[in-house]
């Protein structure tokens, strides 16, 4: 039978000799596991004896507990009504509720770069820091949206666009427009809901939501919130333990995921948050390898892709390798600075693979700075099936919630028509790469780029360390 303990009996535990803490209603004795913390020991013990959930709950995915503290250190259930509350004044908090109040109204919003705009100013700093922040200088952050500047359309007109259909498939599912919410770790920094809030959008506009691996919300939530035939993928990261991976798929596979995305990378690089990426990295195996491909086929029936394809070399050993699609992605820049965008790789291949008679033989789907339905138009016209969108999704649901996510995803829409109708397509079929003038693309990196205000008014740029008050004197 377990016990019940007191708030009181708790607190006893309250220095590093003795270390309990509470997460969600749950004492834990963390003393020998102080050391080993990834964050440190001081972060812990600053919660020594009281309820730490709070911290704990955006930063670390929801199994952290039961996958890595010893069974015989869960204590059992709390009484949490004799837990005392702290009275703490945060005042970071105090401010947000404050520009909350002043926030502009959503119908203020036209477009994916004004949530973001929003969302900086209501966010947590650390929260804001982790969605944000690229890899070291942020060039290929950057690049990935400007990169889309250097394509220029080719229009055609006397077309009939009357009648515009923007519905396409993805790996056999019909959806309404050719994007989806991509995966994107620790949900609840932005929304108190975590991830659910974009299934709940997704459904809306009939897109497919990617669930990411390092979910705030548990797998089963997120699977739960679906919503009539609404399709969900599986992004997986791959871990150590490869028994902890197969649970994973085959779960996936049972609540009914329609594919399964392996990211490909060997961690998260450190960024400005300085902890939520890191905590991200312990989970990721960087031995995976090509080799693995064929154990992941015999484990699963879902379609199989490959997410953070950075090369036209390794599209074609995807091929080799049998695998079902590729994302091309650089992880939204996250990783190694100075890779190109997904779009240049994206031109760069179209051409290869119809010379190898290899066009069409796999789906490809881009990610990265995708913030207009212009962007999702030269994506198609290159030969991607369809797009990832992450950052934008989650400044909208930051700030605005579900119904910030469905005006951001209405946006899109009503830009993809009328960019439809503008190009002279009527059909995603239409789309093609006579539309495209992509002669800047090829002058690599050293094609001029238009100003783009409006997304550098928004870029939080990157700051060298700061003296400290007293020296200014
Ligand atoms: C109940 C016990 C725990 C508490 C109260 C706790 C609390 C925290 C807090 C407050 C942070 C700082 C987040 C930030 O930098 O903003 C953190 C970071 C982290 N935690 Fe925990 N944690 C606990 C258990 C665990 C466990 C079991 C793991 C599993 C390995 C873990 C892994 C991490 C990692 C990887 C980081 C990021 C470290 C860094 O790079 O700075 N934590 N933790
Ligand atoms: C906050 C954040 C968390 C992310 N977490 C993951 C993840 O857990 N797994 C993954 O495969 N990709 C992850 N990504 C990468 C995205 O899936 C995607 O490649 C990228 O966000 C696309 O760029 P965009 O944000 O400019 O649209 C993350 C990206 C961001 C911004």
């Amino acid at each position: 039978m377990s016990t019940i303990l007191t708030g009181a009996a708790v607190a006893e535990h309250n220095s590093k000799e003795s270390c309990w803490v509470i997460v969600h209603g749950k004492a834990y004795d963390v003393t020998d596991f102080l050391e080993e913390h990834p964050g440190g020991s001081r972060i812990i013990l600053r919660y020594a004896g009281k309820d730490a959930t709070k911290a704990f709950e955006p930063v670390h995915p929801p199994d952290t507990l039961n996958t890595y503290l010893d069974p015989a250190k869960h204590l059992g259930n709390v009484n949490m009504q004799t837990v005392q509350q702290e009275e703490s004044e945060d005042p970071e908090q105090s401010l947000i509720k404050e520009r909350i109040q002043n926030m502009p109204p959503l119908q203020a919003c036209y477009n994916l770069m004004d949530f973001e705009t929003v969302a900086r100013e209501v966010m947590r700093k650390t929260s804001w820091a982790y969605y944000s922040s690229g890899a070291d200088d942020e060039i290929t952050m950057r690049e990935n949206h400007s990169a889309f500047h250097k394509i220029w359309f080719r229009p055609r007109i006397l077309v009939d666009v009357e009648q515009i259909d923007i519905s396409t498939t993805m790996l056999g599912s019909k959806v309404s427009i050719p994007f989806y919410v991509t995966a994107t770790a620790l949900g609840k920094l932005g929304h108190p809901e975590g991830e659910v809030v974009l299934t709940k959008a997704a459904h809306q506009h009939n897109v497919i939501q990617m669930i990411p691996t390092l979910a705030s919300c548990s797998f089963d939530e997120i699977v739960d919130a679906r919503q009539g035939d609404q399709v969900q993928w599986l992004q997986l990261y791959v871990n150590k333990d490869r028994n902890i991976t197969q649970r994973i798929v085959a779960h996936a596979e049972k609540r009914g995921c329609k594919a399964l995305f392996i990211t490909a990378s060997g961690g998260t690089a450190v960024d400005r948050s300085q902890g939520a990426a890191r905590a991200i990295s312990s989970f990721i195996d960087p031995s995976l390898s090509w080799k693995d491909i064929p154990w992941f086929k015999s484990i699963t029936t879902m379609p199989i892709l490959l997410k953070g394809i950075q090369s036209v070399d390794d599209i074609f050993r995807a091929i080799d390798a049998g695998v079902d699609g590729v994302v091309i992605s650089n992880h939204g820049g996250r990783q190694l600075d100075t890779t190109p965008s997904a779009i240049e790789i994206l031109a760069e291949a179209a051409p290869a693979l119809r010379a190898r008679g290899l066009e069409g033989r796999i789906e490809i789907y881009i990610d990265g700075g995708i913030r207009r339905a212009t962007d999702i138009l030269k994506a198609l016209c290159l030969g991607a099936k369809g797009v990832g969108i992450g950052r934008p999704f989650l400044y909208a649901m930051s700030a605005y919630g579900v119904n910030g996510v469905n005006h951001a995803m209405q946006l899109l829409k009503d830009e993809m028509e009328m960019g439809m109708r503008l190009i002279g397509a009527s059909h995603i079929k239409d789309l093609n790469a006579s539309l495209l003038d992509t002669r800047s693309l090829q002058g690599g990196h050293s094609g001029a780029v238009p100003v783009d205000n409006l997304s550098l008014g928004v870029y939080d740029s990157l700051q060298g360390p700061r003296f400290s008050e007293k020296s200014k004197l």
